[in-house]
């Protein structure tokens, strides 16, 4: 089974404007409400594919009780932890450019990181557990090594998309998996404008550091993918971008939905790049058959 994790769940908001006047009254042409977080974007994506998973984090308040509806209406079964704050509202603002204001999130106590650990603790052999996106400011940067450690205890693989201290404490544990965009993966090695070939440096690096797959995205510029075997790049195929939020959780999904079919990485890495730009070629994200027709224009360079 796959568990995604999400600590810090939103509800996202989607707001078209035809263009954005600061300081003064504007009327949105077209709005949109998403259950969101990198976790659950992996969970509903998956379900796309034909995959089932088990969406865990923290939810709270009305905008908590609306994710849950949500993923249940698409048939994804989840098993949140409730927490006394309220889930956060995400705004994502399109004015020809995107432009995104990401709440804090609820605090999270002690007790609320006591029920989530006896979750991960049923956990199987082969499970993997997904851990995405930001950690809520009340919580140590380590806590995800926490439950990294736990996962792993259970024979658990743990697959990684998160940036900042969050992703450095989680290095340790060497996640299975992990998804940084160039400008994550930058920061983490301390460089602020990463060459093509820093980002061919440290992606290797990586996978020094003992992780088995590591994808780096770079929104329009195409895609990374380091192994032990292989060093892959995929140019980004060719569209018109609608909303590129979730585009790259959706690579992480694609990526795990072909593993866990049994596609060689190659194939994983097509279905990967494949469904991060049928995301950001889609209000929403991305279906199957647009994941399965946008790959067959993906092509792979063996580096
Ligand atoms: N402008 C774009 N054109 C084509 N594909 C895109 C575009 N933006 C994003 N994508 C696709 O989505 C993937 C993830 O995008 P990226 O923005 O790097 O991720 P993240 O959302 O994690 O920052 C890219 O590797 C690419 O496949
Ligand atoms: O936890 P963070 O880093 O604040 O990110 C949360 C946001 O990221 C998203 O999961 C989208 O992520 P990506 O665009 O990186 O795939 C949104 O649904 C959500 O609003």
């Amino acid at each position: 089974m796959i568990y995604t994790c999400t600590f810090n769940p939103s509800v996202d908001y989607v707001v078209h404007v035809d263009e954005l006047r600061i300081g003064e009254l504007n009327r949105a042409l077209k709005t949109m409400t998403f259950p969101g977080g990198k976790g659950i974007n992996v969970s509903r994506v998956l379900k796309r594919l034909g995959v089932d998973s088990v969406a865990l984090g923290f939810v709270g308040g009305f905008t908590g009780e609306f994710i849950e509806a949500e993923l249940r209406k698409e048939g994804i079964v989840s098993d949140f932890v409730r927490v006394s704050g309220q889930t956060r509202i995400n705004v994502k603002l399109k004015a020809g450019r995107e432009t995104e204001i990401n709440g804090q999130g609820p605090s999270i106590a002690d007790e609320d990181i006591i029920q989530l650990l006896a979750k991960i603790r049923t956990m199987a052999v082969g499970d993997v557990l997904v851990l995405a996106g930001s950690v809520p400011s009340s919580l140590p940067p380590d806590v995800y090594g926490q439950i990294a450690a736990e996962a792993s205890r259970q024979g658990g693989k743990v697959a990684v998309d998160t940036s900042g201290p969050a992703l450095r404490a989680l290095l340790a544990n060497r996640p299975f998996l992990v998804k940084p965009n160039h400008h994550e993966l930058a920061e983490l090695f301390g460089v602020s404008t990463p060459t093509r070939e820093d980002i061919v440096t440290y992606g290797r690096r990586l996978v020094e550091m003992g992780i088995e797959h590591v994808i780096v995205s770079m929104a329009g510029d195409g895609a990374f993918y380091f192994s032990e075997e292989a060093t892959l790049f995929a140019e980004a195929p060719q569209g018109t971008v609608k909303n590129s939020v979730g585009a790259g959780d959706s690579m992480v999904a694609g990526f795990l939905a072909a593993h866990a079919d049994g596609k060689a990485v190659e194939e994983a890495f097509v279905c990967s790049v494949a469904a991060g730009s049928a995301t950001a070629f889609s209000e929403d994200l991305c279906t199957k058959d647009e994941v399965e027709t946008i790959a067959r224009r993906v092509r792979i360079m063996r580096l």
